[in-house]
């Protein structure tokens, strides 16, 4: 996918009036796409890729305020979907109405010194407010949360849809995407292999510790690093959301990166619904792989969402240290989840 939207993007700055028929949508089939939370920092980039994404045909952008002039902008790109803005609760249905896949960006972003789990308050009604609506309007969609803490927001989304007898576990998927693309990005700085050739998952949760790279399993493989290089790697990786956040100093979280992230994902999303064979990304989805009812770990997507959840594969002596401390912190994270959705 990362290929397949740098490819269209490179052809559009380059090719510039014939961008049109390398977005050609004749053998592709109808897909509606939201965003929920379109006028946003990482809403607005992510509305940009996914307009330039051949396989959407329908592109809803929705916020709560500012979505006319996302929407305005975007629409004049000449690329195959077809753009809707949408504001407020009350155009919430029509936005949600007939979709494939809503993309969620709503919520507030970290500033410096806070957890992901500080945001628990604010965009834990959030997110429910939207998967309510979600279950009225297109259950049968596929959803990617990126709204934080996405640990205890997927859990909560799917107590919303639970209740509302709607809810499908192969439909729903805590985007952790940011992660995978930040690993394969210090590895490759540190293995000194071409990045554009590196696979890494990662799995767990996407929450400090509960994030574990597998640098064991990354291709290609590399002898030269050390286990301190590879403890100072898989640290980087669980901190790369501080590493923006105290970087943008109070202005927010990753956004670019995010939306980068998320277009990536909901690309091979897109992918699995239209039959391509083999498509795998990691994911935080429902899982049986370990004790925990949520886990992020390779996944593989179809027609119907979740294909299959793939194992863990085998793990270094480090990783299954890791793996057993992120248990408990993730545990709270998913049962506190569960509890809001569940009093609220
Ligand atoms: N999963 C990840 O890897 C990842 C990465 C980066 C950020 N995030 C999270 O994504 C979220 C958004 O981050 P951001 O930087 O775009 O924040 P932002 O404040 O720039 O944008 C959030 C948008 O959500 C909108 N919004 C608020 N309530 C809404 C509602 N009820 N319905 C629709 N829209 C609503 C706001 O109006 C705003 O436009 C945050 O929770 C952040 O922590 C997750
Ligand atoms: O770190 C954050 O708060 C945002 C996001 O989860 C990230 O990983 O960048």
């Amino acid at each position: 996918m990362r290929a397949s939207i740098i490819r269209s993007m490179e052809k559009a700055l380059r090719r510039g009036s014939s961008m049109r028929r390398s977005f050609s949508s004749e053998t592709k089939p109808e897909r509606k796409v939201a965003v929920l939370g379109a006028a946003g920092g990482i809403g607005q980039p992510l509305a940009l890729l996914m307009k330039l994404n051949p396989l959407v045909s329908s592109l809803s952008l929705y916020d709560i305020a500012g979505t006319p002039g996302v929407a305005a902008d975007v629409s004049h790109i000449n690329t195959r979907s077809q753009v809707a803005g949408f504001t407020g609760e009350d155009q919430l249905g029509q936005a949600l109405e007939g979709c494939d896949l809503v993309i969620i960006p709503a919520g507030v972003p970290r500033k410096p010194g806070m957890t992901r789990d500080d945001l628990f308050n604010i965009n834990a009604g959030i997110v429910k407010s939207l998967c309510t609506a979600i279950a009225k309007y297109c259950p049968h969609a596929l959803i990617n949360m990126i709204s934080n803490p996405v640990n205890s927001t997927v859990p909560i989304a799917a107590e919303v849809f639970k209740k509302a007898g709607t809810y499908d576990e192969k439909k729903l998927f805590g985007v952790t995407t940011l992660d995978v693309v930040r690993a394969k990005t210090f590895y490759a700085g540190k293995a000194k292999v071409p990045v554009e050739q590196v696979n890494v998952p990662v799995v767990g949760g996407h929450a400090g510790i509960t994030i574990l790279p597998l640098f064991s399993q990354a291709n290609p493989k590399s002898n030269a690093l050390s286990d301190e290089e590879i403890q100072a790697l898989t640290k980087r990786t669980q901190d790369g959301g501080t590493e923006v956040v105290e970087a943008k100093a109070g202005k927010g979280s990753a956004t670019l990166s995010m939306a980068y992230a998320g277009a990536v994902f909901a690309d091979a999303c897109l992918k699995g619904l239209n039959g391509v064979p083999d498509i795998v990304e990691c994911s935080y989805v429902q899982s049986s792989i370990t004790e925990l009812p949520f886990f992020a770990s390779k996944v593989k997507l179809g027609k119907n969402g979740v294909e299959e959840v793939l194992g863990l594969g085998s793990l270094s002596d480090y990783e299954q240290q890791g793996l057993e401390s992120l248990k408990g912190e993730l545990k709270s994270s998913i049962e506190k989840g569960v509890k809001f959705a569940r009093e609220n």
